[in-house]
């Protein structure tokens, strides 16, 4: 983090620094492991095809996670509605983004049948439990889906926690109790419940953090960088979900949950040099969103 004092005296946990961040090895993807390929394909197709990711999301981040959408080369259209949902799973739509993040009760209903509608068409949904473990009504919703799991779950290390306790799922400190959207928890601490998350759902699981965690539960894939400013706007996680339902509408789970945070990372770099604080930090971003290429996002530090 650059600038003015800006961080008001807390640690910088900017994850620039591979040996101080990286949890288990420094092994990078070789530079010509397929993956790379699938993950520049991804970003190259987001931008060809501009496909649209329906999202039903929370009132506070809603506008950014459009925003970014529409800045890494894809389409967007917010609404709350089961109906709507069927409908634009019938043609328009390519992947759902549903996030926890402000419910209202009307949504017990709503979020589950829209997840169901998703998964009935063949399409690959992208969930953000955002406060896992805050609520009933938050609870309920999330316990629905183990009938229908998201391809994709984004979230912060708590959440995955959290999450891994409602579903039921045997893991260290699932179940507790979490009253908030920040993570109280590291990365790491999170892996055993990604791991159980991902072989419950057959999917995969973006764990977001100083260095992000994605894996499909039996590979791992550690992500360095982007930058600390991240944290100093609201939804930059949200907005990371609804990105990744972007590339979902291009590619397989795991590609596109590497494409869409790798993205992020990048784009995080390069806004950070030039902001003076959070908002010029946003602006920055969304601009790096849209000018990044498919190269650089795919070249990027991989650790396995
Ligand atoms: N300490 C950090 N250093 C660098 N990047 C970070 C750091 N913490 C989070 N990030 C990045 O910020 C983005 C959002 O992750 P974060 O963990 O803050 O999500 P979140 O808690 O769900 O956020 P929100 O709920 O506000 O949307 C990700 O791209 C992640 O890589
Ligand atoms: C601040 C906040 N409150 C509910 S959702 C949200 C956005 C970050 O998850
Ligand atoms: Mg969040």
């Amino acid at each position: 983090m650059r600038g003015r004092g800006t961080d008001h005296g807390e640690t910088d946990h900017g994850a620039h620094d591979p040996n101080t961040n990286d949890p288990k090895t420094n092994r990078n993807l070789p530079i010509n492991n397929p993956l790379r390929g699938d993950i520049a394909a991804a970003v190259t197709a987001v931008r060809a095809s501009k496909p649209l990711a329906q999202s039903l999301t929370n009132f506070v981040t809603i506008n950014l996670v459009a925003n970014a959408q529409l800045a890494v080369g894809g389409a967007a259209a917010m609404h709350y509605s089961a109906e709507e949902a069927h409908a634009l799973n019938q043609g328009a739509s390519k992947a759902t983004y549903i996030n926890m993040g402000t419910l209202l009760e009307e949504f017990r209903d709503q979020y589950p049948a829209a997840a169901r509608d998703t998964v009935a068409a063949g399409l690959p949904w992208v969930l953000d439990p955002v406060g896992a473990g805050a609520g009933e009504l938050r609870t309920a919703i999330l316990r629905s889906f183990v009938d229908c799991p998201p391809a994709i779950v984004r979230c912060n290390a708590s959440e995955a926690i959290a999450l891994a306790g409602i579903w039921g799922l045997d893991v260290p400190g699932a179940g507790r109790a979490h009253a908030g959207v920040e993570s109280s928890d590291e990365v790491e601490a999170a892996v055993p419940a990604a791991h159980a998350i991902a072989r419950f759902t057959g999917g995969v699981v973006s764990v977001s953090g100083a260095v992000d965690l994605v894996t499909d539960g039996s590979r791992d894939f550690y992500l360095p960088g982007g930058s600390v400013w991240l944290t100093k706007i609201t939804g930059a996680g949200c907005s990371l979900g609804g990105v990744s339902a972007t590339y979902a509408c291009v590619a397989e789970p795991l590609v596109a949950a590497l494409a869409a945070a790798l993205h992020y990372n990048r784009a995080a770099d390069t806004a950070e040099r030039v902001a003076n604080g959070p908002a010029s930090f946003q602006t920055a971003f969304i601009d790096a969103l849209w000018n990044t290429s498919a190269d650089e996002i795919a070249q990027s530090t991989i650790f396995i």
